[in-house]
């Protein structure tokens, strides 16, 4: 696994944001990073995703940003050029993954079947994204991919919570939990930054408590 995916790995869950204004960017930044949480991917689900990947990679260095939802060539080099380090998609985009692989970007596609996590492994892939998780069979159906392709790791997403993310973390293919629960709208929305913080420390530990 490269840098990028070896520092992933260790924050163990990643927080999916979905920003509408860019400028609150630096205040999630910050609360996540004082939450423990110094990882995020953004979603280019808003106009402000590019923007956001900007502030807040260039804001806090530390922190490992990525895009998500991530549906063209032209996202992954907006998002490339604003600052972020890994491209996630929801589903298996072959020319999206050929174009990461060609110009040496790290991508996680997604993947919710054998078939799409063939392509993966043909490919040398060796984390994916398992999405939409709990909807797509969750850790059964993630350990049943698991046995036959030796070689990836999976990082869930969708339907992942305080607590049944303590079983996916406690299986060793699974790379990192994606959820949104730390970073829902409304809470940015309102502007409560401090229980952001306060859900991201409480993920930590959550994930500590099974990974130490
Ligand atoms: O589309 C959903 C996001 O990828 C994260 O899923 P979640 O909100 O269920 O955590
Ligand atoms: C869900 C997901 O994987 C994405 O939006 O990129």
């Amino acid at each position: 696994m490269n840098d990028i995916l070896n520092q992933l790995e260790k924050c163990m869950i990643v927080p999916v944001v979905v920003l509408e204004n860019a400028k609150d960017a630096k205040p999630l930044g910050e609360a996540l990073c004082n939450g423990g949480l110094p990882c995020a991917e953004v979603t280019f689900r808003t106009e402000a995703a590019e923007e956001s990947i900007r502030i807040m990679s260039e804001s806090f260095p530390e922190m490992l940003v990525g895009a998500g939802t991530v549906l063209t060539t032209e996202q992954v080099d907006r998002a490339v050029n604003a600052g972020a380090k890994f491209i996630v998609s929801p589903g298996f985009d072959e020319e999206i993954v050929d174009y990461c692989l060609e110009k040496g970007i790290t991508v996680l596609p997604g993947c919710a079947t054998p078939s799409e996590v063939a392509k993966a492994v043909k490919r040398g892939l060796e984390v994916v994204k398992f999405f939409p998780a709990e909807q797509a069979g969750g850790l059964p159906m993630i350990k049943a991919m698991a046995a036959p392709y030796t070689m990836v790791k999976f990082m869930p997403t969708g339907g992942i919570n305080p607590e049944n993310v303590k079983d996916y973390l406690a299986f060793n293919k699974i790379f990192a939990c994606g959820g949104s629960w730390m970073v829902k709208n409304t809470l940015v929305e309102n502007q409560e930054f401090d229980k952001i913080c306060e859900l991201s420390k409480e993920a930590v530990t959550i994930a500590k408590s099974i990974r130490g």
